[in-house]
């Protein structure tokens, strides 16, 4: 049965509003939303809402009466999806995946960074963490932000999962990098990552849940975290990660969904650190904050 896509066009706030408005109203029926950036440059995104056609004319009407307030006038616009050919589908989940500078990749895909990009290269195995992913990819992309604005010299990638955010940030920069994972296999696989990206060294990898372990102590405090792991858990362990931060340091939060973020937020503003910008993908939003003042 082919599939809609009910869209408007609008800027990334009012595409951040659309999605608050748009999660009340779908979410809980089962119905896709998301917003998209088309094109950065001159701001434009689309907030998105997905359905098959017996329910389309009603969530037609119930997106226009939803957006009829604070969005007047504006057109909601269709596009008919083409039926996924679901093997199709599969195999391209293992294309490689661009996200700020980098692209990670398969082991059947090397070779396939373009001049000026920086390849990464994971398998999908047992870790998470292959850049399909739309909390992966956009970590690697406030990374590649962050550190193309400022010189950052320790980074603390909290729940590394297969490596993939310590390997992108050891191959943009001759930074030094903890990460750590509560999980014993993930930081063996990152090991293993690590090596297969022939990074020989600067990477030390943890096992660790949370902040228990005497390893923070020895390589924080850090100007850059990164922690791709969930939203309750990201809330609990505010302190102790701002806490790790060094002064005008960068904070990078991922594994939110949509409708989490104000809390989120609220738990790290209360410490004192401030929001720099939100990154959509998927349903799934990327965290920067800094403690800049
Ligand atoms: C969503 S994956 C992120 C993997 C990778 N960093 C990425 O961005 O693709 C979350 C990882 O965090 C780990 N994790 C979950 N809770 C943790 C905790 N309290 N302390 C450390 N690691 C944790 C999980 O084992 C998992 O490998």
């Amino acid at each position: 049965m082919s599939e809609i896509r009910l869209y408007i066009s609008t800027t990334e706030k009012q595409a951040e509003h659309a999605l608050a408005l748009m999660s009340d109203a779908f979410e809980e029926e089962g119905f896709a939303i998301a917003t998209m950036e088309i094109d950065e440059k001159n701001d434009i995104w689309e907030a998105s809402v997905y359905v098959f056609r017996p329910d389309e004319a009603e969530v037609y009407d119930r997106f226009a009466a939803l957006l009829a307030a604070d969005f007047p006038g504006i057109r909601i616009q269709r596009e008919e999806l083409p039926d996924i050919d679901w093997i199709a589908k599969s195999l391209e989940g293992l294309k490689p995946v661009r996200a700020g500078r980098f692209v990670v990749h398969g082991s059947h895909d090397r070779g396939t960074a373009r001049i000026g990009e920086i390849a990464i290269e994971i398998d999908a195995g047992q870790a998470f963490g292959t850049g399909h992913h739309g909390t992966t990819a956009g970590c690697l992309e406030v990374i590649h932000k962050v550190m193309r604005a400022r010189t950052v010299r320790r980074v603390l990638d909290l729940g590394t999962g297969s490596g993939v955010l310590a390997i992108a940030a050891r191959k943009l920069a001759p930074v030094t990098v903890l990460a750590t994972d509560i999980d014993p296999i993930a930081t063996r696989v990152a090991r293993e990552n690590v090596r297969l990206n022939g990074i020989a060294s600067g990477i030390a990898l943890e096992t660790a849940p949370g902040f228990h372990s005497t390893a923070f102590g020895r390589h924080g405090p850090f100007d850059l975290i990164i922690a791709n792991i969930l939203a309750r858990p990201l809330m609990r362990m505010a302190p102790q990660l701002a806490a790790q931060l060094a002064p005008g340091g960068d904070v990078i939060l991922s594994g939110i969904l949509a409708s989490q973020r104000w809390k989120v937020l609220a738990a790290y503003n209360s410490l004192g650190l401030r929001h720099v910008r939100t990154i959509w993908r998927e349903g799934w939003v990327t965290i920067h904050l800094d403690n800049r003042r």
